[in-house]
């Protein structure tokens, strides 16, 4: 089987357009969303995301401001802003770009953005609220597998799904996810034993490991859906997934791409969840 293409980028397009007219709404109402990015540090990668997000927001308007700070910022500075921020009643949503720098502590200054505010889902009492199925912000990365499998058309319920990777951001709450629309779910990570026995069960498997295409084609069930959560810069410009895209593409039903896949659907869900915020 040839897979077909999960067109992330695309897809966000799309999610973009429905934002639009949903903003358009709000301002009707009077209300603008609006967002507060804080950028410590001068890290190139990072500089480029913090770019797009406020691209993105323009385009559909909602209103968006970026706060760059030095590296040298203290972390008492940092958290005087996020709670000036807090504050703020222009701003619905308040993401803080990780990684932080060393000397500051990343809970801490999650742990002090508004629950109301935490757009990015990272707070333990957002991801508590997720666990137990009550009212949250879904984090943008999983919320856009999630929508991105349900593009597929397959009835989530009852399938065997396995995510390879285990981190707060992206591994946790995606099982998280896939466990509350019915799946059974199996969370694999670097201490598994026999990985490729347990990806071959997968009817959706969903890698977020950042390891460079290391899941290949013979690790893939024969029409199983693919999500690609990888991002991983290899040489001067090229970027790969943590899927091996030729060989996997030759099994599943469904593939996302690396560019074009579900880094386009973080930020389109970013901004769905800004809009969330503000008619809150
Ligand atoms: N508080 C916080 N929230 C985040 O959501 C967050 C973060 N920190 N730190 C960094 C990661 C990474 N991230 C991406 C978003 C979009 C693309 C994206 O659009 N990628 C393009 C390619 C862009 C490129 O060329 O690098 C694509 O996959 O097609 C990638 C990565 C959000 N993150």
């Amino acid at each position: 089987m040839a897979a077909q293409i999960l067109d992330g980028k695309q897809i966000a397009a799309a999610v973009r357009e429905e934002v639009k007219a949903e903003v358009a709404g709000l301002k009707e109402r009077g209300i603008t969303p609006g967002l507060a990015v804080v950028l410590v540090g001068d890290d190139p990668a990072s500089q480029v995301y913090v770019r797009n997000k406020h691209k993105a927001c323009e385009e559909v308007g909602i209103y968006s401001e970026v706060h760059r700070l030095p590296a040298e910022t203290t972390q008492e500075e940092l958290l005087d802003l996020i709670k000036q921020l807090n504050n703020d009643r222009r701003i619905h949503g308040i993401l803080v770009q990780l990684p932080l720098p060393e000397h500051i502590n990343e809970k801490t200054v999650i742990d002090t953005i508004a629950l109301e505010k935490d757009v990015d889902g990272f707070s333990p009492a957002n991801v508590g609220n997720l666990v137990i199925g009550d009212r949250c912000f879904y984090p943008c990365t999983p919320h856009g597998c999630m929508v991105l499998l349900d593009k597929t058309g397959i009835d989530i319920k009852g399938k065997k799904a396995v995510v390879v990777g285990r981190s707060n951001i992206v591994g946790k709450p995606m099982a998280m996810m896939l466990l509350a629309r019915h799946a059974t779910v199996t969370i694999c990570h670097s201490r598994t034993k026999n990985l490729a026995e347990e990806c071959r069960q997968a009817d959706i498997l969903v890698a977020a490991v950042g390891k460079p295409e290391m899941i290949t084609g013979d690790m893939i069930k024969e029409g199983a859906v693919v999500i690609d959560v990888g991002i991983n810069r290899v040489g001067e410009k090229k970027l790969v997934g943590d899927v091996h895209f030729e060989s996997a593409a030759q099994k599943a039903s469904w593939i996302t791409p690396v560019p074009g896949g579900v880094g386009p659907m973080t930020i389109a869900m970013l901004l769905k969840n800004t809009v969330e915020a503000a008619r809150r």
